[in-house]
Parts: structure tokens; C-alpha cells; sequence
């Protein structure tokens, strides 16, 4: 077999990065000042570089390393190709082991979250072999633009010992209302995200309600990740049916999901209780979610990600879009990924505007109206700036850190913090 336009993986780079962050505060703990991620640069023997973007903490590092070293040769249209090296290079080094992301996703194959971001490499060179954007190979856009959701955190007014960043504290409804009319003033938003699971129910839905009141018509979630019994995610659920247009984790487990669906008509959405393919059948057994949010870093690349919307579909199940912290290569494959998804028709969430450092140059992916336009031109569309690239990963080098450690960190600041699963 031969690929005469794209040609053979000649050699491949994994860039860890550091980028700074606020922080923001979640169920597990809080943000470090440093996420960390890797960019992932696939070349060819025709002199093309695809990219890919993907978590960096040391396992998952050690990981992409061994699976870069194997791709060398391998045709840039050969994706099941790339998951029989991946699955053959992590069976023979980790005995096929799971992996953890941040103390809050555990997934029992690292299969699809280490073949993510080289699929994702290979698309950008097919794209730019044949001329097209990376929707065109995922069966075309169908949306010119991508919406994307306003995702607010409460968070401290900085990291100790680094001074106050521009949001500010949040923590009261009406900062909270604040930090949202700034990122639907700049941005555009029509959908909101509130990042729950830090305060005791009630004052979270005060949030909620003082958000629906501040942007009426604006489309509202509330996700505490699992902090909630089901007791009281079916109260939650009672008192914001027809506040929110979907409730996201509010307890832990796809039986703990499914009693509290059975209490409400408030759709649920998970990014927890189904993160992998094995999930989706005691999921739809059990009616625990009428919502999946997808993420191409988890779920395997962009064309598994398309095959989890084709699932949703079957099952008459809604489809929404996770995100983590992450750059612009993300940004890009995460648009033309949901471009490309006739059922996707959440708007996207995205960590993007909390950060202030990237690696590609800019221009291209700019939010307007609260969405993003899907890049027309060959492959994901976006530009490695091979400076800013050398800079955050000098920023990984000198940080100090080597993995997500919400929980670590909130109690360097906080002693005796407990992650708080199901504790409400
Ligand atoms: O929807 C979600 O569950 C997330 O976005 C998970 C993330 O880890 C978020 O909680 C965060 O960045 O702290
Ligand atoms: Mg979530």
C-alpha cells in the first residue's frame, strides 16, 4: 500500500507544555497555575507536519513517547493501522492498563486517549495532502460556525503568592453574574455553564437562579460533577426544572443517574458516568442519561467521537461537547469535530477564554457571537508558532509540575481538604 500524496510518517515529536491558569475551583480541589499539555507533531517523508493536542501527565507522556518512536513509515491514511500500533505498543508496556485524568476520569484502556491526538495529526495531514479541512474527511460541515458556552468557575481572586488575575473572585451570585456578563460581553455566549460541586447546594442554585434572572433567554447547565446524593440532585432537579436546559453529573454512577432520572424530566447529562464506549451499555439499559458529552481526547480521535454521535443517535440520546484545559490545536479539531456532527446541537463547552498563552498563532480561531468559525482552509487550519511552542515548553521545564493535582494543590493551600463526591 502506498500514500502517494500525503506519503509516510518520517518523524514525530511530543512537546509537553505548561500554560498559566487560574484558580478556578472544582469538586476535587482547584486549578494548579500551570496546566499542563502536550502538542503532538507528526512529519512526513513529503515534508507536510500534522498536529494533535492531548493531556501531559507523566504516565500518559511516557505513553506517546513509546507510540511516536513506533510510528515512523506508517501511511498517514492508515488510521486502523494506528490503532493496531497503539493498542500493540500499550499492551507490551503498560500490560493494557487504565488510565487517570485528575482524580476525577478513570478509563480501564488507555487505548483511545493515547491514539487521540495522532489521529487527529494524521487527519491535519490528510487535510493539507488533499486540500480540504479536516470536516470535509469527516463527512462535511454542517454548520458554518460552532457554538460554544460560557463555562464559569467559582475561583479565588488568584493563586497565593501570585497577586489578583483579572476575573477576580468569584464566589457570590452576583460575582458570579460579573464573571459571566464579562464572557458573554467578549464573547458572545448564549449558553452558560455553571462549574458546581464547591458550595452547598443551595447557594449554587442561587447562582443559577440569579444567572436566569441576569440573562434571560440564555441557555443555562449546572454541572457539580458528582458532588450531589441522589436525594438531593432530585430536589436540585425540582427546584430548576425549567431553569436549566440540562442538569450535568449531578451524583456519581450510572445507577445513582438513573434514580435521580427517574424522579425528573430535567434531561441529564454526563461526562462521568460514560467516557468510554463500555459505558454506553448499562447507560442506555439503565435510561441514566439523556445527554453524552463527547471529547475526542477521551473517546479515541475525531472518528470515534463521530461514531459516539451515530450511538446517541440510535438511542435517542442528546450529544454535547466536554472540555478540559487546552490550546488552540484542541480548539480547532474539537470545531471541525462538532461541525462535522449533524446531532451535535449543544453548545460546546470550552475552557478557552481563562487562558492567556498559546502555541498557535492567532487569528483563525476567534469566538464571535459565541461561536467559532470552522477553519475552511487544508487540515485543522491552524499554524504551530514554533517561538510560543519553545516558550511554554520551557514553562513545562521550569514549573514544576508533572501532572493534574487538583487535590494535591487545594490542600497545600487548604490542609485537611476532602474532594467532595457525594457529600451533599
Ligand atoms: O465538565 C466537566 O466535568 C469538566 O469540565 C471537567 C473539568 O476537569 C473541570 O471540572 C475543570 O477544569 O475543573
Ligand atoms: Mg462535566
Amino acid at each position: 500500500m502506498s500514500a502517494p500524496v500525503a506519503g509516510r510518517v518520517s518523524r514525530v515529536t511530543v512537546t509537553p507544555v505548561a500554560f498559566r491558569d487560574p484558580p478556578l475551583l472544582n469538586v476535587v480541589g482547584v486549578h494548579q497555575p500551570y496546566v499542563l499539555r502536550a502538542i503532538v507533531q507528526v512529519h512526513t517523508d513529503e515534508g507536510l507536519v500534522g498536529l494533535g493536542e492531548t493531556y501531559a501527565d507523566q504516565a500518559h507522556l511516557d505513553r506517546l513517547g513509546a507510540v511516536a518512536a513506533a510510528l515512523p513509515g506508517a501511511d498517514v491514511f492508515d488510521l486502523y493501522g494506528l490503532r493496531r500500533v497503539v493498542t500493540e505498543v500499550l499492551g507490551a508496556s503498560t500490560g493494557g492498563a487504565g488510565a487517570s485524568f485528575g482524580g476525577m476520569l478513570e478509563v480501564s484502556s488507555a487505548v483511545d486517549t493515547v491514539a487521540s491526538p495522532f489521529e487527529v495529526a494524521l487527519l491535519d495531514l490528510q487535510g493539507k495532502a488533499l486540500g480540504r479541512p479536516v470536516s470535509d474527511l469527516l463527512g462535511g460541515a454542517v454548520r458554518e460556525r460552532v457554538p460554544y458556552s460560557a463555562y464559569l468557575f467559582y475561583k479565588w481572586a488568584g493563586h497565593p503568592g501570585y497577586g489578583e488575575d483579572t476575573w477576580g473572585e468569584g464566589r457570590t451570585p452576583e460575582q458570579m453574574v460579573a464573571q459571566a456578563r464579562r464572557m458573554v460581553d467578549e464573547y458572545g455566549f448564549t449558553a452558560i455553564k455553571l462549574k458546581g460541586g464547591v458550595y452547598e447546594p443551595r447557594h449554587e442554585i442561587e447562582t443559577v437562579e440569579a444567572l436566569a434572572a441576569a440573562f434571560p433567554g440564555h441557555r443555562l447547565r449546572i454541572d457539580p460533577n458528582g458532588a450531589w446524593t441522589v436525594a438531593t440532585s432530585i430536589e436540585v432537579a425540582g427546584r430548576l426544572s425549567g431553569v436549566l436546559e440540562y442538569l450535568e453529573d449531578p451524583t456519581p454512577g450510572i445507577e445513582g443517574m438513573a434514580e435521580v432520572s427517574r424522579h425528573t424530566d430535567l434531561p441529564l447529562a454526563t461526562n462521568m458516568c460514560v467516557i468510554a464506549f463500555e459505558h454506553l451499555k448499562p447507560a442506555v439499559a439503565a435510561d441514566a442519561v439523556q445527554v453524552v458529552l463527547s471529547d475526542h481526547h477521551l473517546w479515541g480521535g475525531l472518528r470515534r467521537s463521530a461514531l459516539l454521535g451515530g450511538i446517541c443517535e440510535t438511542f435517542g440520546m442528546g450529544l454535547s461537547m466536554h472540555s478540559n484545559s487546552h490550546l488552540g490545536v484542541s480548539l480547532a479539531a474539537m470545531t471541525h469535530l462538532a461541525a462535522a456532527t449533524p446531532n451535535l446541537t449543544y453548545a460546546c463547552d470550552t475552557h478557552y477564554p481563562w487562558k492567556t498563552e498559546d502555541v498557535v498563532r492567532p487569528g483563525v480561531l476567534e469566538f464571535r457571537d459565541g461561536g467559532v468559525a470552522v477553519p475552511s482552509t487544508p487540515g485543522l487550519g491552524v499554524e504551530l508558532d514554533e517561538d510560543a511552542l519553545a516558550a511554554l515548553h520551557e514553562q513545562y521545564v521550569t514549573c514544576g509540575q508533572r501532572g493534574r493535582e487538583d487535590t494535591a494543590y487545594m490542600r497545600s493551600i487548604v490542609p485537611g481538604f476532602t474532594p467532595n463526591t457525594a457529600r451533599w
